[in-house]
Order: C-alpha cells, then sequence, then structure tokens
C-alpha cells in the first residue's frame, strides 16, 4: 500500500524575452509524471543531465511551484495546502543534497544544523534534543565531539554524512537524495551507499534515488523509472530494466556503461553501434528545441503502447 502517490505531475518554467520581457516559451523540466511511494523501497530515477531529475525531487519537497498535477500524502491532497495542514508530510519528506558543502550552513556548529528539524517539528526539550544529537551522530558514525565543529572542518563524506543525520532527525518515511555521492570519490561513495541501505533497513525508510549514474541506482534501488526530456519513458523493476530494456533510450544508457570483461566484448560493441544508430535516426527525424519524449519511436510497438499509456492525454 503506497503512502504517496504522484499524479501526472509538470513544472514548466517560463522563458521570457523581447522588449516586453514577456513569456515568450515554456522549459518543459517535469512534463506529466506519475509515481506511487510503498514504505522501505528505494526508487531510482536516471536520465542525462537536463531531463529533470533534480526539479522532481525540488517540486516534491516544495522547493518548487507546480505548474499542474497533484501529489497525495497519506490520504490528503496535499498539493496547494497550507504549511500547518502540510506539516506532517514536511517532516516525513526530507532531502539530501548533492553538495553536502553547500547544503550546510557553513556558520552553524554541527549540534545546530542537526537540531534544525528537530526544532522545527519534534517539540523536544533542551536536554531531549542533546540527546536526540549524539544519537545521530553516533547512527551516522561521528564521534561527539563532531557537534561543536563547523561544516569546513570535515571532509566531503563526513559532511554528507552530518547532511544524513539532519535528514532523519524527524525518522522520515522518504528521503529524497539528489545525486548524494556523485560529488565524492569512489571509495567514500561506497561507504556512504552503504551506509544508506543500512539505515533504510533500520529504519523502514524508503528513498527516490536521484542519479545519471545507472550503476549507482542498479546498486540502491528496487525500482527505476527512466527519464527523458521531462517524462518517463520506461519505468520497471531493477531486473526489467537492466535485463530486459525495452525503450531505445534505456538501452542507450545501459549501453554505455563500461564493461571491462572480454568476454562477449565484440557482440556489444556490435550491439552499442547499433543503439546509437537507432537513436541517432530517430533524434534526427523528430529532434527540434521542443521535442519531447513521446518523439522518439520506442523500440517495439507493444513497448510503444506501454511507455506511453502512462502519459494521459499525450498523445
Ligand atoms: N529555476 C529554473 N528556472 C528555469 N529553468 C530551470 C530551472 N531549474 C531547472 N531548469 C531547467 O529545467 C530543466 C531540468 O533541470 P534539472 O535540474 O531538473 O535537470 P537534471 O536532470 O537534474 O540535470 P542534472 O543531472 O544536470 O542535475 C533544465 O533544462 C534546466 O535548465
Amino acid at each position: 500500500m503506497s503512502f504517496m502517490q504522484i499524479h501526472n505531475l509538470k513544472v514548466h518554467y517560463p522563458v521570457r524575452g523581447g522588449i516586453l520581457n514577456s513569456v515568450v516559451d515554456y522549459i518543459y523540466a517535469v512534463d506529466g509524471i506519475s509515481m506511487e511511494f510503498e514504505k522501505g523501497k528505494a526508487y531510482g530515477l536516471v536520465g542525462e543531465s537536463g531531463c529533470g531529475k533534480s526539479t522532481t525531487g525540488k517540486v516534491i519537497i516544495g522547493l518548487e511551484k507546480i505548474t499542474a498535477g497533484r501529489i497525495c500524502y497519506e490520504g490528503v491532497d496535499v498539493t496547494n495546502s497550507n504549511n500547518h495542514r502540510k506539516s506532517a508530510f514536511n517532516r516525513d519528506i526530507q532531502m539530501i543534497f548533492q553538495d553536502a558543502h553547500s547544503s550546510l550552513n557553513p556558520r552553524k556548529r554541527v549540534q545546530d544544523i542537526i537540531a534544525e528539524p528537530i526544532r522545527n517539528f519534534l517539540k523536544l526539550t533542551p536536554k531531549e534534543e542533546k540527546r536526540k544529537i549524539h544519537e545521530l551522530l553516533e547512527i551516522v558514525g561521528m564521534p561527539e565531539d563532531a557537534k561543536y565543529k563547523y561544516p569546513h572542518e570535515f571532509s566531503g563524506g563526513q559532511k554528507q554524512r552530518i547532511g544524513i543525520a539532519r535528514a532523519i532527525a524527524t525518522n522520515p518515511k522518504l528521503i529524497i537524495a539528489d545525486e548524494p555521492v556523485s560529488a565524492l570519490d569512489l571509495s567514500v561513495q561506497a561507504q556512504v551507499l552503504n551506509f544508506m541501505k543500512e539505515i533504510q533497513r533500520e529504519y523502514g525508510l524508503s528513498y527516490l534515488f536521484i542519479s545519471h549514474d545507472l550503476g549507482v541506482v542498479q546498486h540502491m534501488c528496487e525500482h527505476i523509472s527512466i527519464m527523458y526530456k521531462g517524462r518517463f519513458v520506461e519505468t520497471g523493476s531493477k531486473y526489467d530494466i537492466y535485463k530486459n530494456p525495452q525503450h531505445i533510450y534505456t538501452k542507450r544508457l545501459l549501453s554505455a556503461i563500461p564493461n571491462t570483461s572480454p568476454i562477449g566484448r565484440d557482440e556489444r560493441k556490435k550491439e552499442r553501434i547499433l543503439v546509437e544508430k537507432h537513436y541517432q535516426e530517430n533524434v534526427r527525424k523528430y529532434f527540434d528545441r521542443q521535442a519531447r519524449v513521446f518523439d522518439l519511436v520506442p523500440v517495439s510497438k507493444t513497448h510503444f503502447v506501454a511507455a506511453t499509456s502512462s502519459m494521459k492525454g499525450g498523445f
């Protein structure tokens, strides 16, 4: 049973120009996506730069304005709710950002950074708050004296752990993680990802894991949506996406993952060339500045129906 549903969500940014600075066009950053979130599950959102991944995360958490669509949380429509009605939603949905450094206030000590959501949502006594901060630092594997320090005194991986401590402070249901490890070096990436998996198991968290890296999403998520120009071209289980991709764009993303094994290297190369040729033919044929995903010709007719049936009224 899902605790949150997103229906046909759209974020269109106006483009202004001309002498009067009037709206001359729109950027269709998010253009009609639908998703459901269940407790304890990790959902991946993958796509190339500019396809609308971050905007999706930001609009869910309320950092961007919704152009159209609905967000329902625990049976309540929170799309246009006021802050009071939305407070459970704000407490239960938290976000971790790619750039841990700039997402932590450099003028605040770690204890105040972590205390912020606690003060906003939990109403603890000073003694309880202190205990909670201590507990959170322990969960993310930071020493107790970290609470007296400032963000610049930590490494990238440690800063991301502090960001995670802040995100889990209110016992959220869903954490939106926007490229949480892409700014870290490889060994630290693995540490942070494994740690995120551990806390997911322990606290029954759900994740919306945003990344352009299919390898990272494969490691973290059971359900994956492939995003292209503001829309989902393919959604499925990890198995469906990696073992049986249907859409040409998904195939192209997968064929770009480096595979150094000498076994089947020639076949992989041939497949890559074919996929690229098919993709480029369709791109040339259909793309203009406003081209959208439904202009791409998917691989099979069956999939054409599957990939587009969720785009209500898209055709
Ligand atoms: N505040 C804004 N005003 C106008 N356009 C915006 C704004 N934010 C994002 N965009 C545009 O919306 C589109 C989607 O941007 P978004 O940041 O969601 O992409 P993304 O898939 O997260 O990319 P990346 O992986 O590079 O972070 C882009 O064309 C971007 O230029």
